[in-house]
């Protein structure tokens, strides 16, 4: 549920337009807070090795003490409100590059060039004759309004705010956004409350302890799914299955599964190739709705079953053996095997391509009284042994 990630913008949104007074209550100690905050996440991201939010880290850093420079005075006077038109769409502009282009490692001297670039954007609109554009412009005051006493409406960004807003979401929820990907959105998301709220004491504080709350879940999701997922397959990985084996019911069965000959396969058609095989095969196991997979390690699966029914455990193992064997993986001709990239295996054959089949040998085991994951594994493992034994691609129990 990367989603999370969203909630501080939007708990701070809500508090803010409803309940403002609470929030000045609180009486948080700004800046202080938001640079400590800040600090929080440039200590968990470098020790996570997550450089990305570096970037991310210093266009915080520099918009809040953009914000704190130049936004503390009336927005009647005209360079006040020229700087409050112009860092919004600035901050969206970079956070939109940040998101969509490739960054090089900030650990690169490319890296260290575009985050001080990225840095010194926002405080760069302190010198510039903002206000002078903007009347040259013609961009009205008439665009600000305050129609309650805690909110002023900028009806131009506004209108950048959702649209910009929207065709995240959209095209987030569309190509499925990532872990990642979430957290960038709801730090956006966060600063952008700056601009409804820029009347309210602490605005700029709190949507920056609002986004720096959003890095942090991210991050925490992260560690999370670094400590529990296989990144190839994208299945929880054995340090998972071993808390699953160890809360596991007494109706329940294991099973191991190893894909056959598949030494062979990366012999012939290279490691990448064998490393999309497993990505495959991950993705039609994650799609099993019978059973809960688990990548082991190396080639092996295991699957956990919430019944012990042998004659439904039969059905359904070979049900995913049969599933596994007549997936057509198809090769593209005009590449050789060597120098096969990710997404050169892939479904259909579209290209006349060359399709090949795997497929997998399965120990199943049912859960005995006395049984530990060890034990568990251990009889599921001996049954593969056995399948395997048998002459593959069948299923075996224990
Ligand atoms: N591409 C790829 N290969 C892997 C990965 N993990 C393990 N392997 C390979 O899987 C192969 C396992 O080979 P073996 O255990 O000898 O068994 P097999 O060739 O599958 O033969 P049987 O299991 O007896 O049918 C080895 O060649 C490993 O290098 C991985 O993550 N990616």
């Amino acid at each position: 549920m990367p989603v999370i990630a969203v909630l501080p913008a939007v708990i701070i949104f809500i508090l803010q337009l409803w309940a403002p007074n609470a929030l000045a209550q609180l009486s948080v100690p700004f800046p202080a807070s938001a640079y400590l905050a800040l600090g929080l996440v440039l200590i968990l991201s470098s020790f996570m090795r997550q450089w990305q939010w570096l970037y991310w880290l210093a266009l915080l850093l520099s918009s809040y003490f953009t914000i704190q420079s130049g936004l503390q005075r009336p927005l009647s006077e005209p360079d006040v409100a020229a700087l409050y038109n112009t860092l919004p769409v600035l901050l969206t502009l970079l956070m939109l590059i940040l998101t969509l282009f490739p960054l090089p490692s900030i650990l690169t001297w490319q890296g260290i060039a575009l985050a001080i670039m990225i840095a010194a954007l926002p405080p760069v609109l302190l010198v510039m004759p903002l206000a002078d554009w903007s009347s040259a412009l013609a961009l009205s005051e008439a665009l600000l309004i305050q129609p309650y006493d805690n909110l002023a409406l900028n009806w131009g960004l506004l209108s950048l705010i959702f649209a910009v807003g929207s065709l995240w979401l959209l095209m987030g929820l569309y190509f499925r956004m990532s872990l990642i990907h979430w957290g960038e959105f709801a730090t956006w998301m966060a600063m952008m409350n700056f601009v409804i709220f820029v009347h309210l004491p602490d605005a700029s504080g709190w949507a920056t302890l609002a986004a720096t709350l959003s890095l942090l879940i991210t991050l925490a999701w992260q560690m999370l799914h670094l400590a529990y997922m296989d990144e190839l397959t994208g299945l929880p990985q054995r340090r998972a299955l071993l808390s699953h084996l160890n809360r596991l019911g007494k109706r329940s069965a294991v099973t191991m599964l190893d894909v056959d000959h598949f030494k062979q396969f990366n012999d012939t058609y290279g490691h990448d190739v064998g490393d999309q095989v497993l990505k495959l095969l991950g993705s039609v196991l994650s799609k099993t709705k019978s059973c809960k997979a688990y990548r082991y390690g190396g080639e092996e699966f295991t699957l956990i079953f919430p019944h012990k029914d042998p004659e439904r455990l039969e059905a359904e193992l070979n049900e995913i053996r049969q599933q596994v064997a007549d997936y057509p993986l198809v090769l593209r001709q005009n590449q050789r095997p060597e120098d096969d990239k990710a997404g050169k295996t892939r479904r259909g054959n579209s290209d006349g391509g060359k399709a090949i089949h795997i497929t997998i040998s399965l120990g199943c085991t049912a859960y005995q009284k006395g049984d530990d994951s060890d034990s568990l594994l251990k009889r599921a493992d001996n049954a593969l042994y056995a399948a395997k034994k048998a002459g593959r691609n069948r299923v075996k129990f224990a």
